[in-house]
């Protein structure tokens, strides 16, 4: 078994869409980023990437290339687990808390695991997410940007 840990943080902007977990979410403002800056799918591919000791999605998708702009971080993440499957990992379970002072996050994370366990190749029952405020505190508190952390435990087909 190898565990990896992810943690990314993107800004509130206008004009943005925000996406959390492939899912279009209601909300005045969205997260800005060279891709469509889905901040838990990025906390997700750092931790398989962690776990395989193979770098960060900055190393595997630099911001500096246009190929990247404004993309479906779903496509990234498709990208990582071609990776998981030439090295012969599975995925045991995910586990992802995302740190936003809004909006509301419980009613589409029902719709996020459906996601997520497809692109992942995983059950729903193996993959967590929770939401949670940070009590007004800090740069989530202040409705700045919302941060997305995961833990992931892989382990070797062979
Ligand atoms: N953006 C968020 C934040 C929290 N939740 C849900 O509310 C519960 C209470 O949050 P606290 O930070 O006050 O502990 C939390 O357990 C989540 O279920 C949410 O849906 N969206
Ligand atoms: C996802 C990538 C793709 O270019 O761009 P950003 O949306 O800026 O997201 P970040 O979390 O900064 O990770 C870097 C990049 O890999």
């Amino acid at each position: 078994m190898r565990i990896g840990f992810g943690f990314d943080v993107h800004a509130f902007a206008d004009q943005r869409a925000l996406i959390l977990g492939g899912v279009k979410i209601p909300y005045d403002r969205g997260l800005l980023g060279h891709s469509d800056a889905d901040v838990l799918v990025h906390s997700i591919m750092d931790a398989l990437l962690g776990a395989m000791a193979l770098g960060d999605i900055g190393q595997h998708f630099p911001d500096t290339d246009p190929a990247y702009k404004d993309i479906n971080s779903l496509l990234l993440l498709d990208k990582v687990i071609a990776l998981l499957e030439k090295h012969a990992y599975r995925i045991g379970n995910i586990d992802c808390v995302i740190s936003a002072q809004e909006p509301k996050l419980a009613p589409y994370i029902p719709k996020m695991k459906e996601i997520l366990s497809k692109h992942l190749k995983i059950s729903t029952g193996q993959i967590s997410i929770k939401a949670t405020t940070t009590e007004r505190l800090g740069y989530e508190g202040r409705k700045e940007g919302i941060t997305s952390q995961c833990v992931c435990l892989i382990e070797s087909r062979k």
